[in-house]
């Protein structure tokens, strides 16, 4: 690792001169947090992202996760998805699976995928109650302070507007208190159609990760990071801020390449 520190209400930061190293420093914290949790609690509640996070979770096929990891406790979730088939192209689910659940032991009824028969509203409504079932089984965790899901990791990436799974910049999505999944026919980024995690279960996470690659995310690294004032817009990654739960960034150094702090 090149840098690493942490930032007073932003979380620690992890910074990586090339994507091999990001993708091992990540893997090894991913199998670590599963360890801890298989042990405090018996399962590993993790929900994924789409887009590069994927690709740079893949090490988690090789060795020596496939032995060490115990695979049998852990319990699939996504932090959103796309309203389209799960064989197409642009499906969070068909990413995961063809590139790393396809590949590890994982109990097939332990993959919760959004359903995609349903309209938006009705997969967001349908996921919701779900998950509540989960945690009334304590599959998934509950916040005491919250009463929102706590996921053991919910790991996320960011766009270069600064997005994070489905909320989207100015997005009403982004005022939901209520709901703990929600959906949105108007994505800036196709697909139009999506379901996502609401910030109030982001934010009753036990850990949160934040991936960033890439030039083009320097930006919106920095404004969702740095103290950058009032002018700050509102940008969903900045408003990852786990209540009592550990927020780690990994981030290729050229994503990083902005930072105050670091550059
Ligand atoms: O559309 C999406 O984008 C974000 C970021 O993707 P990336 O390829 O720029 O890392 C992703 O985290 C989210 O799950 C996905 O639906």
């Amino acid at each position: 690792m090149d840098v690493a520190g942490s930032i007073k209400d932003r979380g620690e930061v992890r910074i990586h001169e090339s994507l091999d190293e990001l993708s091992t420093d990540l893997v090894d914290y991913i199998a670590e947090l599963s360890e801890i949790s298989v042990k405090d609690r018996g399962v590993f509640a993790i929900a994924l992202s789409g887009g590069s996070v994927i690709s740079l979770i893949r090490k988690l096929c090789e060795a020596p996760y496939m032995k060490t990891v115990d695979w049998s406790k852990w319990y699939i979730f996504w932090a959103d998805e796309r309203v389209v088939a799960k064989t197409h192209v642009d499906s969070n689910y068909k990413l995961a699976k063809d590139h790393l659940l396809s590949k590890l032991p994982i109990v097939p009824s332990h993959v919760y995928s959004i359903n995609d028969s349903l309209t938006a509203e009705e997969a967001a409504n349908e996921y919701e109650f779900v998950i509540r079932q989960l945690v009334k089984t304590r599959v998934v965790n509950v916040s005491a302070i919250t009463d929102c899901p706590k996921f053991d990791l919910i790991l996320l990436g960011i766009g270069p507007d600064g997005h994070v799974a489905s909320l989207f910049p100015n997005h009403s999505a982004l005022e939901e208190k209520n709901e703990w999944v929600t959906f949105i026919t108007n994505s800036p980024k196709p697909p139009p159609e999506r379901i996502t995690f609401t910030l109030p279960v982001i934010n009753s996470a036990a850990n949160v990760v934040v991936v960033a690659t890439g030039g083009g995310k320097a930006e919106a690294v920095r404004l969702a990071i740095d103290d950058v004032g009032p002018e700050c817009p509102v940008l969903p990654a900045r408003m990852v801020q786990p209540g009592v739960g550990k927020l780690v960034w990994f981030l290729e150094s050229p994503a990083a390449s902005k930072l105050k702090r670091f550059c």
